[in-house]
């Protein structure tokens, strides 16, 4: 596996989440390198941490890149702090819960002094207000992300995961200091798939996000690393 580019601080790339969401272990290395240096930053969810993935966490880290680990823990109180507690010893840099508050709060004790940031689910981005209505939330989509943004920052979690479209009452709901990351990102005129809250990586960033995750736009491009640096260029 090539290894990661150590990108200066203003550097989009420290920005830019690629979604590793590929069927195996070998197609994600062979897609790292296919993107070469530009990505420094990779999120390993279900369906590779489930098929071997975790070691690939270890490999990506040992790289120099920085792992976001994506298995959206949500359970008993318990069962979460000692997931969360087992999962900080990956030494990745995100890890996810969903913003329910007792699993919130778990996932802070699990966590420690010195873990990953946590990062809080809110309402996923495939989501529409029909969705949300059909799950049972009486609220509309907007206040339910506001709540449940207003929750974590309660709970001690580090940062947010929302649409881009939700970034100014989230920001105003967690503060200056922890973090939106948002997926649900399209470059104008791409297929947006399953994704129904989603907004271009231009207006991302305009909305004061500090990460965008993206999987499909990438990945599944004909040329995965030219996608890339079309997205970077589009971030500024
Ligand atoms: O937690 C996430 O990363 C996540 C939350 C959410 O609300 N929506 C969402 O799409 N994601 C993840 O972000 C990635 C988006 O992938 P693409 O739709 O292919 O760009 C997938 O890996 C999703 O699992």
């Amino acid at each position: 596996m090539s290894h990661a580019a150590s990108p200066a601080a203003s550097d989009p790339r420290n920005r830019l989440i690629v979604a590793l969401d590929l069927p195996s272990v070998h197609e994600a290395e062979a897609m790292v390198d296919r993107i070469g240096d530009a990505a420094t930053f990779y999120k390993i969810g279900y369906r590779l941490a489930y098929s071997g993935g975790l070691a690939l966490v270890q490999r990506l880290s040992k790289a120099g890149f920085k792992v976001f680990i994506d298995l959206k823990l949500h359970d008993i109180g318990n069962t979460v702090e000692d997931g969360v507690r087992a999962l900080s010893d990956l030494g990745v840099t995100f890890l996810t819960v969903h913003a329910y508050p007792q699993t919130m709060r778990a996932a802070v004790r699990g966590r420690g002094g010195d873990g990953p940031t946590i990062l809080a689910v809110t309402v996923l981005t495939s989501y529409d207000q029909a969705d949300a209505d059909e799950a049972g939330y009486a609220l509309p989509i907007a206040d339910l992300v506001a709540l449940r943004a207003r929750q974590a920052a309660e709970a001690g979690i580090g940062g947010i995961v929302c649409s881009a479209a939700e970034a100014a009452s989230v920001r105003s709901a967690i503060g200056p200091s922890r973090l939106i990351v948002t997926p649900g990102i399209r470059p104008a005129g791409d297929d947006v798939g399953d994704q129904k809250r989603v907004l271009t990586p231009a207006a991302a960033m305009e909305a004061g996000i500090d990460h965008i995750v993206v999987g499909r736009p990438i990945t599944q491009s004909a040329d995965p690393r030219a996608a890339a640096l079309a997205i970077l260029a589009e971030m500024g």
